[in-house]
């Protein structure tokens, strides 16, 4: 009937359509994504399996494509360990956004993990930093402190550029309720708190002499930084994971470039009394 007619050409048009727009698991060629121009339809309406045919010129066309266009198409290891790697790490981090809200499981807790998330903030440290420096009286002091705005300078510099780069959007949990942000801190890869967590607790265990007990501490306060970004709903795990590495790597280029007076001597000069 014409009825049933209609219902068939729609139901091939979107058999044609799930074809072509599902990616290729088989080699170019023996599976174009596009039915065969020799399928067809019985009296009744369904499908016919392709007749021994010749190739048609859609599948000829797709056929002949170049490698890179069908490498595309074909869904490689990697790719697929990488979205299974996404997918936990959203599963996850949701899980574990448990201060994400008032009401969520740990929501009592969010004031508190809001005053450990400024204590990694960028401001305090920086203007901290600064009053130190502008209050040190041995030139010892002043080259670990100069050192040190330098780092975190160039800690948010590096994390601005990298975040406006993936442009990875902060989990649909969170609430963007920060203490001062600028504009990338829309984005949530790499976490700017883990960066600056690792780096500065480098920086301190490397320049400062402290005992154990303060030592222990201040790796703590690390860990406690980076892992309330997730509870918080801030970051994905793997934003922190990956602002860890950074930190941590972070800290060597510093060491590297090393500021002395001997190396930057207009710099020093400025906060010679
Ligand atoms: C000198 C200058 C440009 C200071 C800006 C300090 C500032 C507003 C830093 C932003 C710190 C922040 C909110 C980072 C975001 O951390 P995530 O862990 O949420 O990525």
């Amino acid at each position: 009937t014409q009825a049933g007619c209609t219902r068939t050409r729609c139901s091939l048009r979107a058999h044609a359509r799930r074809r072509a727009h599902r990616p290729m698991l088989t080699t170019p060629g023996t599976s174009t994504g596009i039915p065969p121009a020799s399928c067809g339809t019985d009296p009744s309406g369904h499908l016919q399996p392709p007749l021994a045919s010749p190739i048609s010129k859609a599948s000829a066309a797709a056929a002949a494509l170049p490698e890179e266009d069908c490498m595309k198409l074909n869904p490689s290891f990697l790719g697929i360990a990488l979205s299974s790697l996404l997918a936990i790490d959203l599963w996850a981090s949701k899980r574990l956004g448990v201060c994400a809200g008032e009401d969520s499981a740990w929501g009592s807790a969010r004031p508190l993990m809001k005053v450990v998330e400024v204590s990694g903030h960028g401001i305090p440290w920086l203007l901290g930093t600064f009053y130190g420096l502008c209050q040190s009286d041995s030139s010892a002091a002043r080259e670990v402190l100069l050192n040190l705005l330098f780092a975190l300078l160039l800690d948010l510099v590096l994390v601005a550029l990298v975040k406006g780069l993936v442009k990875r959007r902060r989990p649909t949990h969170n609430k963007m309720d920060m203490f001062v942000t600028i504009s990338v801190d829309k984005y949530s890869f790499p976490s700017g708190h883990a960066t600056r967590a690792a780096l500065v607790c480098r920086f301190v265990l490397r320049h400062l002499v402290l005992a154990v007990p303060l030592r222990v501490l201040v790796v703590l306060w690390a860990l406690i930084v980076s892992v309330s970004r997730v509870m918080l709903g801030r970051h994905n795990m793997t934003d922190v994971l990956f602002g860890l590495v950074l930190g941590y790597a972070l800290y060597s280029v510093v060491e590297y470039c090393w500021l002395s007076p001997l190396s930057a001597p207009a710099l020093f000069a400025l906060w010679s009394h």
